[in-house]
């Protein structure tokens, strides 16, 4: 017999975070997620993990009445029965259309896609575990690889004693990243030290710097300093689109060997789009960009692929769905792309989710981004998840996502979320603290005021 959905439940959650530099200014420090659980009729437990924040949560709460009771080997039909109605719900909302029907398309992409996420995610956990084979084997040409390769994310650091922020210290003497990773790195040498220690726990042999904080002659001497130390690593830095187009070409001209591919160096610029400007920075500098931003969903890749602008779309399963990264995957494959993934602050529900998207993604990879390292030991399933040299194993032998929740730790992250009124992040508070009455600029680096 098939199963059917008996429960559906979210729960927001918050988890723990270091005061992390990025050009919208510091995180927080408690980040926010939406956890979605499943119950079937077998007795088996579904998961999924989505961006935090009310207008997620109160989604995906709608879309319980079109989950429950039905058969889970009716997945797609009810992905798709959500989706129209999360479509129609982002539509309706005042202001969804500002800037004409296009950016309205673009807009309710988004916002739909992580609420659908958070209910398919749950339903192929179910199905994974019911057919006894990983999510991944029911992903695009199914399970590919067993072996998933993480970067180390680098960030600046800001100073967590010049607030009165609760910052979480001391949570872990185990090593010398745990030691390190809540107190201040704001040169070149302390992120080098995070890079070490953070590559001596996990095994990372591929780094990334979250740029757009400091001036960017600074930020990158900090990515020499960091090929210096790691000759053979794949190297990449990520500024948010802070830079202008001849800065960005300025700075990273010359750069191959150095840079193995370039993040969103630079945006729209007057007349011209982000994705011109990028595959203007591409053409002029010969080095391969990835992005996040300017290439998110459908439409955005039409125009990116006939630019030549993004050789490496980062799709993040959580803005794309499971299927969605996939079906990017395929396509990057067949027509000379790498595939690469994005990420925000998550627990070990959303590691699973990438390495399970990834274990199923043709063709090579970029190390998939992971902020996961400043959340070890938050998981909230029974088990941490293992990294070896930089790797998670997708077990063709585990069903499902391989998660089994722990409800005391998902209860305890639910606390966590309704004790410190956690809503929406703002990234400008922390700032306020080293520039009073900071506020954020698309167009300055953080420090930079
Ligand atoms: O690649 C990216 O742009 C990100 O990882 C976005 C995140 O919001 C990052 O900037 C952060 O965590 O500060
Ligand atoms: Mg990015």
């Amino acid at each position: 017999m098939v199963p059917v959905v008996k429960t559906m439940r979210v729960v927001p959650v918050a988890g723990y975070d270091s005061m992390l530099l990025n050009l919208a200014g510091a995180h927080e420090p408690f980040f926010t997620r939406n956890v979605v659980v499943m119950t079937d009729s077998n007795g088996n437990e579904g998961v999924g993990e989505v961006p935090g924040g009310e207008v997620i949560t109160q989604r995906l709460e709608s879309c319980i009445p079109l989950v429950e009771g039905r058969p889970i080997a009716e997945y797609k039909q009810i992905v798709q029965d959500c989706t129209r109605m999360l479509q129609g719900q982002v539509a309706g909302v005042a202001g969804a259309g500002a800037g004409g029907a296009e950016t309205a398309h673009a807009q309710i992409f988004k916002k739909v896609t992580n609420v659908v996420t958070g209910v398919e995610t749950p339903l192929l956990d179910l199905l994974g575990q019911h057919l006894n084979v990983p999510v991944a084997a029911l992903l695009g040409e199914g399970q590919v690889r067993t072996e998933v390769r993480f970067l180390a994310y680098l960030f600046y650091v800001g100073d967590r004693t010049l607030t009165d922020m609760p910052y979480i210290h001391d949570d872990d003497n185990s090593d010398e990243w745990g030691r390190i990773r809540r107190e201040p790195a704001m040169d070149t040498d302390a992120v080098v030290r995070q890079a070490k220690a953070a590559a001596a726990r996990f095994g990372f042999k591929d780094f990334k710097l979250k740029g757009g904080v400091f001036a960017p002659e600074k930020e990158i001497e900090t990515v020499k300093a960091l090929k210096k130390e790691f000759p053979d690593a794949r190297i990449t830095i990520d500024p948010n689109a802070a830079w202008s187009l001849d800065e960005s070409v300025r700075l990273c001209r010359g750069l191959e060997g150095t840079l193995t591919y370039v993040e969103d160096p630079c945006g729209a610029e007057g007349r011209f789009s982000a994705r011109e400007t990028m595959a203007e920075f591409h053409r002029q500098t010969g080095l391969p960009t990835a992005t996040n931003m300017c290439d998110t969903d459908w439409r955005e890749m039409k125009a990116a692929i006939r630019l030549d602008s993004v050789t490496i779309p980062l799709a993040d399963p959580h803005f794309w769905t499971m299927q969605g990264c996939v079906r990017v995957a395929q396509l990057c494959h067949d027509i000379d792309l790498t595939w690469g993934v994005h990420s925000n602050n998550h627990f070990d529900i959303s590691l699973a989710m990438v390495a399970q998207a990834a274990a199923a993604a043709p063709g090579n990879l970029n190390a998939c981004d992971t902020h996961y390292m400043w959340q070890d030991g938050q998981h909230l399933g029974k088990t941490a998840p293992q990294f070896h040299d930089g790797c998670l194993t997708v077990d063709p032998n585990v069903p499902g996502l391989g998660i089994q929740l722990d409800h005391d730790k998902l209860e305890a992250a639910h606390q966590l979320y309704v004790e410190n009124n956690c809503g929406t992040r703002d990234d400008a508070r922390g700032m306020q603290y080293y520039i009073p009455n900071w506020q954020y600029d698309p167009h300055r680096p953080a420090m930079v005021r």
